[in-house]
């Protein structure tokens, strides 16, 4: 009897170990993955350089370069090009195909409208929504530039007219903005397209937002992937690919979809210096409250955006901030046309001070003095978020990129995004970016765009460079909690997230009560250390679906038997302020962080340099 309870009690332990081995090979495994990809990222940036180097320095004075510089001035009334905007227009006029990735704002259009001016022919331009073509065709027409479309609220006349233009030896016109559905859809465009390539007047193909050509990229479109036609049909005509943010799988992914053979990829600094980003933590009940007294006291007369998880959050929070004297107007997919237009000019031209907005209120966004991009939910993805927030301070000057996290709404959008593909991981990598006290939040964006950084530039413009930190040991409260949805699991109830915080807290119904270790921990932290487990897979998703909605629930994730083991421990870190690190529940601190000056309290407003 005695050897037998040895020998399981020796099992136990084997097993545990075994476990530990196999979890550390999946993560060595992950980080192969990450080398490689690296790897792959460096020795094409390295080709890139040298085709560049042999393009733009061996050879400056290109026959099309003074014409360039002229359009430049005369006709776009710009002095000079911001980084890359002259390698990318000499390298299309080169004939190469070309993937751009510039952050929003910085000036992707000029590179395929100007070599559009300055070559035979018109430029086909695909751009994934109406609305943004009309943006362009106005501002073009603002400077002369002769651009038209053909899209589904095309009349037949205008239509006939464009068609016919696009085989006129003169080209009445110098851009063709279409969508990709008109590519897919009409053989009609298709043999105009064949024809002028066949008479040289095909000068250039621009993919903007290439990235919805990929499952992958944040912003999919079925109609996306059919446009490997083009390169197809027209293999002589170089391809422009644009886009603000797209990982290397996913312009991987895009060359292959688009049949570009060997494209170069030239990709600016991700980094928006002017920016301050901020994460802070809801509090349900006074988030709109704090937006509001954020914008009256440092905002006051400026220009923000603030972005909502749904359609009637949009209606919701702009009532609110209406009450509390803010001129604040929503925007989101549902409204009518003409009312979206509305809002849009009225913002623009500042008679409304706040777009309390969906995800709809996106592309073709260009005002330029944005002084705050404040999220009332976190976004779906960190793609997501770089290209939202971004739309602040686009005129360099500085501006404020503020988050408030919610832990319900993590399983919120998590439900929502439980179809795609890739939209559990893409959420994680959000929350861990919010959840994050110890890593420049540029740096993080930096590690998840591929980009080498140098943590000195982000020169305090982030809560995190201004913050101190705290590890904690929280292996005792990962074993109370887990042993709540454990419990609950072994008399086949589910929990949700918000359950558990309450289970836990001491706030369920009476029948947990008598069996589980109510913790004395704040919200905040029950609500950090449920997500720490969930992120870090001691708990994982359970969805389960009903006709009407989807309810996310926590079960027992992978690494959760690991806490049978007496030796195993979990850390996390902390913000120094947030936790109630000195009260004995929350255990010891085991070091703290990196001191950096000025230390603030985290419920701080920003600073912007
Ligand atoms: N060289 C330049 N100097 C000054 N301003 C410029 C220059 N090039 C472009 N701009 C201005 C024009 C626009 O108002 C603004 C943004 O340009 P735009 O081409 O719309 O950006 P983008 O396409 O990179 O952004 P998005 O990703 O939002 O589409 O920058």
């Amino acid at each position: 009897m005695f050897f037998a309870d040895d020998a399981q009690a020796e099992l136990d332990s084997v097993e545990a170990e075994l476990e530990m081995v196999e979890l550390q090979i999946s993560e060595l495994l992950e980080k192969q993955t990450k080398l490689n990809s690296r790897k792959n990222k460096l020795l094409h940036i390295l080709e890139g350089v040298s085709v560049i180097f042999m393009l733009v320095a061996l050879s400056p004075d290109f026959s099309w370069s003074k014409e360039v510089q002229a359009k430049l001035c005369n006709v776009f009334q710009l002095s000079k090009f911001r980084p890359l905007q002259r390698a990318a227009i000499n390298l299309s006029m080169s004939g190469k195909d070309l993937f751009l990735v510039m952050p929003t704002g910085r000036g992707k259009s000029l590179c395929y409208q100007l070599p559009a001016l300055c070559s035979k022919g018109f430029t086909l331009v695909i751009a994934p929504l109406v609305s943004l073509m009309e943006d362009q065709l106005m501002y073009l027409k603002s400077i002369n530039v002769p651009a038209v479309t053909v899209n589904a609220s095309s009349t037949k006349e205008d239509s006939k007219q464009v068609l016919a233009g696009m085989t006129d030896k003169n080209s009445p016109f110098k851009l063709l903005y279409v969508t990709p559905e008109k590519i897919a859809k009409s053989k009609l465009l298709m043999s105009k397209l064949e024809k002028a390539y066949n008479m040289g007047l095909l000068a250039c193909i621009a993919v903007d937002e290439v990235h919805c050509c990929s499952q992958w990229g944040h912003d999919f479109r079925p109609d996306y992937k059919l446009l490997g036609i083009l390169k197809r049909q027209f293999p002589k005509v170089p391809l422009v690919g644009l886009t603000a943010t797209a990982t290397s799988n996913v312009l991987k992914d895009c060359q292959k979809i688009l049949c570009v053979q060997e494209p170069i990829t030239l990709t600016a600094p991700f980094n928006r210096p002017n920016l301050y980003y901020e994460i802070r933590f809801k509090h349900n009940e006074d988030c709109t409250h704090q937006i509001a007294e954020l914008i009256r006291e440092r905002y006051k007369n400026q220009s923000g955006i603030v972005y909502v998880f749904s359609q009637k959050d949009a209606e919701v929070v702009a009532t609110d901030l209406q009450k509390r004297n803010i001129l604040a107007q929503p925007y989101h997919a549902s409204m009518e046309p003409s009312d979206k237009s509305l809002v849009h000019q009225r913002w623009s031209s500042k008679k409304i001070q706040v777009v309390v907005a969906t995800v709809a209120f996106g592309m073709g966004i260009d005002k330029a003095d944005v002084r705050f991009v404040i999220h009332h939910t976190i976004s779906k993805s960190i793609e997501n978020y770089y290209q939202e927030s971004g739309r602040a301070g686009r005129d360099d000057g500085s501006a404020d990129c503020i988050v408030f996290f919610g832990f319900a709404d993590i399983f919120r959008i998590s439900t929502m995004v439980v179809m795609e593909n890739t939209g559990q991981q893409k959420l994680k990598n959000m929350v861990a970016y919010c959840q994050n006290v110890d890593r420049c939040r540029r740096a993080m964006m930096a590690i998840h765009f591929d980009e080498v950084w140098n943590d000195d530039e982000c020169n305090q413009m982030c809560d995190v460079c201004r913050h101190d930190y705290i590890t904690m040991d929280i292996t005792k409260h990962a074993r109370d909690v887990v042993a709540i949805v454990e419990m609950a699991s072994s008399m086949d109830e589910k929990l949700t997230p918000l359950k558990v915080c309450d289970a836990w807290m001491g706030k369920g119904p009476a029948k947990y009560r008598k069996t589980i270790k109510v913790t004395s921990l704040s919200r905040v932290e029950v609500e950090s250390i449920i997500i720490h487990l969930l992120l870090h897979g001691y708990f994982s998703e359970d969805f389960s679906f009903t006709p009407y909605t989807t309810h996310f629930y926590l079960k027992l994730g992978r690494k959760a038997a690991l806490l049978k083991n007496g030796n195993h421990s979990i850390t996390m870190k902390m913000r120094r302020g947030m936790s109630h690190a000195t009260t004995p529940q929350v255990s010891r601190m085991v070091r703290s962080g990196t001191s950096r000056s000025p230390v603030t309290p985290s419920t701080s407003p920003p600073i912007p340099k």
